[in-house]
């Protein structure tokens, strides 16, 4: 039985981790991090503890849903005390990231800002699209429910850093957060990500390409957070097997 350690568990995806590892034959939530006391009960058998350095050593493998916060604190005891790891906390700042890449030198890690099989390949059509419709306006517009923390979503960076990778640009170079004024003309290479935010939608992303007489929209929309959940599920029972490094979610499914 895969011992998995769940760092924030009191979250709506670590709650839905613990759901689906309840009935679970392979896997249980045998270790729970949390900082405040659970709204709901946790499993009787699993070890509570606020401490990151127990979290390590009492866990087979650690799925991290936290805030980038918590992911550093994660990634600084994983190095002290290395565990694979499956990320998927979004909003992670360029040392967090460089943070991540040093800790797989020393473990297993997927990071992954969407856990679903359907993002992983629409990450693929869009690059493919952005390389082959080169004349076409880039834009991207992401949706979520009103307690998300960090925009864009992550989700929407991965897909534009796609958008960007298929006509050799940078998104950081590249990328628009936002329009107010007299900003002027669409500039061709720019690449404008939007956020959205109200109710409970779980998470919906939308990439379009648009040029004079035509226009193509690829639309994702995750309608449960179970998807995440189980792809997170999916990816811990991988990440065990592989040598140090860093993987994403394509990796464990096949996609590469
Ligand atoms: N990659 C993917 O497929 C997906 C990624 N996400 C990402 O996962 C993250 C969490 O989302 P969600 O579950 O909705 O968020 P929630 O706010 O519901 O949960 C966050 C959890 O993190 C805990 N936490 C907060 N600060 C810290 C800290 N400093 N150290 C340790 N734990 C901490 C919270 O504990 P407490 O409540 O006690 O403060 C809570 O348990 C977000 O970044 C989101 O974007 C979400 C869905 C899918
Ligand atoms: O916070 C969320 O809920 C989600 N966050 C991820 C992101 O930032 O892309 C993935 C998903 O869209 C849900």
């Amino acid at each position: 039985m895969l011992k998995i350690g769940i760092h924030g568990s009191t979250g709506r995806m670590g709650r839905m981790i613990i759901e689906n590892l309840e009935e679970d034959l392979e896997a249980n939530a045998a270790v729970l991090h949390a900082i405040e006391t659970f709204s709901f009960a946790p499993p009787k058998e699993a070890i509570i503890t606020d401490t990151v350095t127990a979290l390590c050593e009492h866990s087979d493998v650690i799925i991290d849903f936290t805030l980038p916060v918590g992911t550093e604190a994660l990634l600084e005891a994983a190095i002290k005390s290395p565990r694979p790891l499956v990320v998927g906390t979004t909003g992670l700042s360029e040392h967090q990231q460089n943070l991540l890449k040093e800790a797989a030198t020393q473990m297993p890690i997927l990071y992954s800002t969407n856990m679903s099989l359907g993002v992983a390949v629409l990450n693929r059509l869009v690059e493919l699209a952005s390389k082959s419709l080169r004349e076409f306006d880039i834009e991207i517009v992401e949706q979520h429910h009103r307690y998300k923390k960090d925009a864009p979503s992550g989700t929407a960076m991965t897909l534009g850093e796609h958008a960007a990778r298929g006509r050799g640009l940078e998104l950081n170079e590249v990328r628009v957060s936002g329009r107010n004024g007299m900003i002027g003309e669409r500039t061709k290479d720019e690449i404008a990500i939007m956020a959205l935010r109200g109710g409970d939608i779980v998470g919906r992303h939308t990439v379009g390409f648009y040029n004079d007489g035509e226009f193509i929209e690829m639309n994702h929309t995750a309608t449960s957070r179970n998807t995440f959940a189980k792809g997170a599920i999916r990816a811990a029972k991988w990440i065990v097997n592989q040598e140090n490094g860093l993987y994403h979610i394509s990796d464990c499914l096949g996609l590469n």
